[in-house]
């Protein structure tokens, strides 16, 4: 993802790349990382010091769970505006999180996906859940990712959630012969299944279940380029805002 918005914002017109953050890769310019010609801008291992250095108006954010809590709070100490796609976070560090833009008076996008399509599919999914409530979730990535389940699929969960009450789906006496094989119980009962593949980018079909019905609604992103014009958006947008604007429907749908 560092590689994919490496490029993006090279290419955007009204964007200058200032400085490209990375623990393992210090020293490589960033130009040949994505394909691209030589920059002079090379790998940096130290935020606090690019940040200091090149001072930026925005930092971007693709890096691991244990890392992210802490690069934002450098970043916004550091008067520059975090728009972060990291996931898993805990519900606390999120909270500490939204206190120090607030206070800071700083813009700050946090959102676990931010392809157009699904969050429109997370959208249909909320709207779905007033009238089936009840729903699977399954989420199907490639098989490097760290977390389960996905970003996505907890944030589906709290808006299927919010959608449809104190709704409590499933069989209390169900008896799994194989532990875990009813995935993940989030709140009301919703299960979530998280499946790890090469050759899989980032899927999630949520399936709604009625009398004598299905209704499946399922986003795919087929490659990484999927997630850039929400990046994008969310680069300019940020720097508007006053404290954590969470998930990318609060800026596409005001
Ligand atoms: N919101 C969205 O739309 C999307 C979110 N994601 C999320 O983004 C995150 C990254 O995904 P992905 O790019 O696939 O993961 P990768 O593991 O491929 O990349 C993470 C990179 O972050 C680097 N890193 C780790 N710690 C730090 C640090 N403290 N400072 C700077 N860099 C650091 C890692 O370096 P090293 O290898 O040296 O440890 C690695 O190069 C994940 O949480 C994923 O779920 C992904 C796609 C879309
Ligand atoms: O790790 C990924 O790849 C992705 N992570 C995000 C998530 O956890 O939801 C977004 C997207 O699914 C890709």
């Amino acid at each position: 993802m560092g590689r994919e918005v490496l490029k993006a914002v090279y290419k955007t017109e009204d964007m200058i790349l200032v400085g490209a953050v990375d623990v393992r890769g210090e020293g490589q310019d960033v130009g040949p990382l994505w394909g691209g010609p030589e920059m002079g801008i090379t790998l940096e291992g130290d935020l606090e010091k690019v940040l200091a250095e090149a001072r930026p108006d925005v930092m971007v954010d693709f890096t691991t769970p244990d890392a992210v809590a802490g690069n934002i709070k450098t970043a916004l100490k550091s008067g520059v505006r975090p728009v972060v796609g990291t996931t898993g976070m805990s519900s606390g560090e999120l909270e500490e999180i939204r206190n120090l833009a607030e206070s800071l008076k700083l813009g700050c996008v946090i959102a676990p996906n931010f392809a157009i399509g699904a969050v429109l599919m997370m959208r249909f999914a909320a709207e779905a859940a007033r009238y089936l409530p009840h729903v699977e979730i399954i989420e199907l990535h490639h098989d490097q990712k760290l977390d389960a389940p996905s970003g996505t699929a907890i944030k589906t969960a709290e808006l299927v959630a919010a959608a449809r009450g104190d709704f409590q789906q499933g069989l209390p006496t169900e008896i799994e012969k194989i532990p875990g094989v009813r995935g993940g119980s989030y709140e009301g009962g919703i299960r979530i299944h998280s499946v790890r593949l090469p050759g899989l980018v980032a899927h999630q079909e949520v399936i709604f279940g009625g009398l004598g019905q299905t209704l499946s609604i399922r986003h795919d992103s087929i490659s990484r380029e999927s997630f850039m014009p929400g990046v994008l958006l969310a680069v300019r947008r940020v720097m508007h805002l006053e404290g954590v604007v969470y998930g990318l429907e609060n800026l596409l749908f005001e």
